[in-house]
């Protein structure tokens, strides 16, 4: 279990809050094991039937800590990410999130995933994986391109430019933005809602939503986990990390 991830259960709902207020939530290997177990538990347990992900309400999380790519030194089959990935595609309960402030790289791409997502009116989405060196993960090249149209997928996953809760709801990405205030609480609501409901019916839905696409997603997570790690070990990704790690610490 890492500090940096929490853990409560109330009415159903299993919350999972990351909490790294510090290094803007940026995820380590140790955080994703932990948001791993929680959704492994959440799987298990009959008394969960929902699981919300949230940072604070005023930062989702920066994505994968930038330091922590540069310390990357087993096998990726191994690494946490790639187990939280693949968990995350599978998962078979209902999963909330509530995105405040920062949500960048694996911060928007996990939101893909999730049945229902809420922003803040603060919330600065952005994919910049070409900006370091690499390439789209969690299934996001087939997943984005589904949600909001090729063009606008493209324009996200090469530009890399950070974009608004505004835009993020007018392209479908989300479904409702919130005050920073609401944004926490209205999301609890409505996964405990969702939880309240008949659990068999609401997996049988979200397994009939999901089942089309299911072979094609998993086929595109393995590719792109083979191009990032591949990637990730090059000199212009190595170069890129750096000087993106230059620009946030000083470092
Ligand atoms: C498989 C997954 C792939 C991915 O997720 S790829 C995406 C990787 N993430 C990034 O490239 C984002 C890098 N961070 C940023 O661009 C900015 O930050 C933010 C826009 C998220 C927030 O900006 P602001 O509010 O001005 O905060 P600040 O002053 O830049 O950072 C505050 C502290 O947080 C640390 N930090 C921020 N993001 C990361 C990160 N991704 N990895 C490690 N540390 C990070 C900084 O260093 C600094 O800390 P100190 O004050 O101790 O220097």
């Amino acid at each position: 279990m890492s500090k940096h991830i929490t853990q409560q259960v109330t009415k159903g709902v299993l919350i999972l809050t990351i909490n790294r207020p510090e290094k803007r939530n940026a995820l380590t290997q140790d955080m994703y094991q932990a948001l791993t177990d929680g959704l492994e538990q959440a799987s298990k347990h009959d008394d969960v039937r929902a699981v919300l992900i949230q940072g604070s309400s005023s930062c989702f999380t920066a994505g994968n800590d930038l330091k922590d790519f540069q310390s990357i030194d087993q096998p990726p089959e191994k690494l946490p990410v790639v187990q939280f990935l693949r968990c995350l595609l599978d998962f078979d309960k209902p999963l909330i999130a509530a995105a405040a402030g920062a949500a960048v790289g694996i911060g928007t791409t996990l939101l893909l995933h999730c049945d229902l997502v809420y922003a803040g009116e603060d919330t600065r989405f952005q994919l910049p994986f070409t900006h370091l060196g690499l390439v789209p993960e969690a299934g996001s090249s087939l997943l984005l391109p589904q949600l909001v149209g090729y063009p606008r997928a493209a324009e996200l996953l090469l530009l890399g430019d950070a974009f608004d809760a505004k835009t993020a709801k007018q392209m479908g990405m989300i479904n409702q933005v919130l005050t920073s205030k609401e944004l926490l609480p209205f999301a609890k609501q409505q996964a405990q809602r969702i939880a309240a409901l008949p659990t068999e019916a609401i997996d049988a839905s979200r397994k009939l939503l999901r089942q089309p696409r299911r072979k094609a997603l998993r086929r595109t997570l393995e590719a792109e986990l083979t191009c990032f790690f591949n990637a990730l070990s090059s000199k212009e990704s190595k170069r890129a990390i750096k000087a993106a790690l230059k620009r946030v610490s000083g470092d």
